[in-house]
């Protein structure tokens, strides 16, 4: 690592001073890479002339769709992270600017089909792809990238389960062995050093994030979980379909994978590990009239003795220090309009009338803490930047 004390500039960041070396805690080859003055400067991508002075090169697959349209905000106001790799399907030779006139502000590349991208030329990926497109695909990535995967496609460990939840053959069984699932605020020592990390469901974000501490600490019982959940529109992704159309939308709400919702198993997995032992869920998921935001309400039984001041508690000191978890004063309703954009889950805890029984809330935006945001706090993670990198801005209310 000495040659890194040759790239020792300074930066502001959130509030402090740092020396770059310092927040740069990767290989001690792309250490010397980033220590040679060329490679500190510009460099180009293979499918465009688009530059980055940022010293990560992220390539972006999918980033014609919501979550990748999302990175790429977000990503503005990272310094060190320039997108000089982006992929698309039937959008693939458009500009991004064409695609996403938001986005017109940044400098990027093209987008370009995956088969024409050189993996080469970035150092991290984020993955935005449909699950069941992306095992195949990032099976055949060069083993030094690493990658964050905001698909289904490795999240769970048990590949019968994935098999008979997703309905199709597993292309990456070895690969999956390596997988770190990356519910940041709780997997954070081996997210470190994972090079594949499986970015967690919307929903089961929401829901792990509130039920996974009260569940370690024995406050709860395994059984009779019940999970009413609801979405915005944009959780669907942007390919077209009868049932997202407005009309179908506006001014009503619809259940949907009544029983069988394929985030039930990775919604037991999560619970059961900390269980340590089987934990069912009854879950309904619903679509709402909005764009983004999602709520989790959850009804739970607590063990025998245990208060919801018990639970609160719990919770407080569980994420009390935590950027992006907050347990609310008591009383304070969650509302997704006070998530909207940003990177925050915001939950709290409300005794039942019924005794003996809680209700839990939490809120998350689907695309930030949802996808893209607890990805790029993952990435943020695996590369040794602090975790809060771009990821500080206030939502947006309303
Ligand atoms: N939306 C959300 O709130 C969340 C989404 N996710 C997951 O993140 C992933 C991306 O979601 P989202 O951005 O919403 O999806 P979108 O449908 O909006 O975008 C999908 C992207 O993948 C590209 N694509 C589609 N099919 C293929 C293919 N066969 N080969 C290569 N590229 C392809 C599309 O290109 P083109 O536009 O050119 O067709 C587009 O860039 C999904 O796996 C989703 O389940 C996870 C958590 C939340
Ligand atoms: C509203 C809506 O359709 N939401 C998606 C979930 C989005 C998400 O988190 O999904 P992945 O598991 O696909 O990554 C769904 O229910 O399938």
């Amino acid at each position: 690592m000495s040659s890194a004390s040759t790239i020792s500039s300074i930066c502001f960041e959130q509030g402090c001073w740092f020396k770059r070396e310092r927040m740069i805690r990767v290989s001690d080859k792309r250490v010397k890479r980033l220590a040679s003055p060329s490679s500190l400067s510009f460099r180009v991508s293979a499918n465009s002339s688009v530059k980055s002075e940022k010293d990560i090169r992220i390539g972006l697959l999918g980033a014609s769709g919501y979550t990748g349209a999302e990175i790429v905000r977000l990503l503005a106001n990272h310094p060190h992270f320039g997108v000089t790799l982006m992929t698309a399907d039937r959008k693939a030779g458009q500009s991004m600017e064409s695609v996403f006139p938001h986005l017109r502000a940044q400098k990027l590349p093209r987008l370009i089909s995956v088969k024409d991208a050189d993996f080469s030329t970035v150092d991290a990926v984020f993955c935005c792809l449909p699950h069941g497109t992306t095992q195949e695909i990032i099976k055949g990535l060069p083993t030094a990238l690493k990658i964050v995967d905001l698909s289904a496609d490795f999240r769970l460990r048990d590949i019968s389960e994935y098999e008979e939840w997703y309905g199709q053959p597993h292309q990456a069984v070895e690969l999956q062995k390596e997988v770190v699932y990356g519910l940041t605020e709780l997997s954070r020592e081996d997210i470190k050093k994972a090079r594949l990390v499986a970015n967690p469901g919307c929903y089961p974000t929401s829901i792990q994030l509130p039920l996974v501490p009260l569940l370690k600490a024995n406050l709860i019982k395994h059984e009779n979980i019940i999970i009413d959940a609801k979405s915005g529109v944009s959780g669907a992704g942007r390919g077209a379909k009868e049932a997202n159309l407005y009309s179908e939308i506006a001014e009503g709400i619809s259940s949907y994978g009544v029983t069988r919702h394929r985030h039930v198993p990775e919604i037991e997995q999560g619970l059961s590990d900390v269980a340590q032992s089987k934990v069912t869920v009854s879950f309904t998921p619903h679509l709402m009239p909005m764009i983004r935001g999602m709520q989790s309400t959850i009804y739970v039984e607590m063990a025998s003795g245990i208060t919801t001041k018990n639970l609160y508690q719990q919770l407080r000191t569980s994420y009390e220090d935590e950027e992006f978890v907050k347990v609310l004063d008591e009383g304070a309703v969650p509302r997704t309009h006070n998530v909207r954009g940003s990177n925050y889950c915001f939950m709290n805890v409300f005794p039942d009338r019924i005794p003996g029984r809680a209700i839990i809330i939490s809120v998350i935006d689907n695309l930030v803490k949802g996808a893209s945001g607890q990805a790029l706090q993952n990435l943020n993670i695996m590369l040794g930047f602090p975790e809060t990198t771009g990821l500080l801005h206030q939502p947006v209310f309303p």
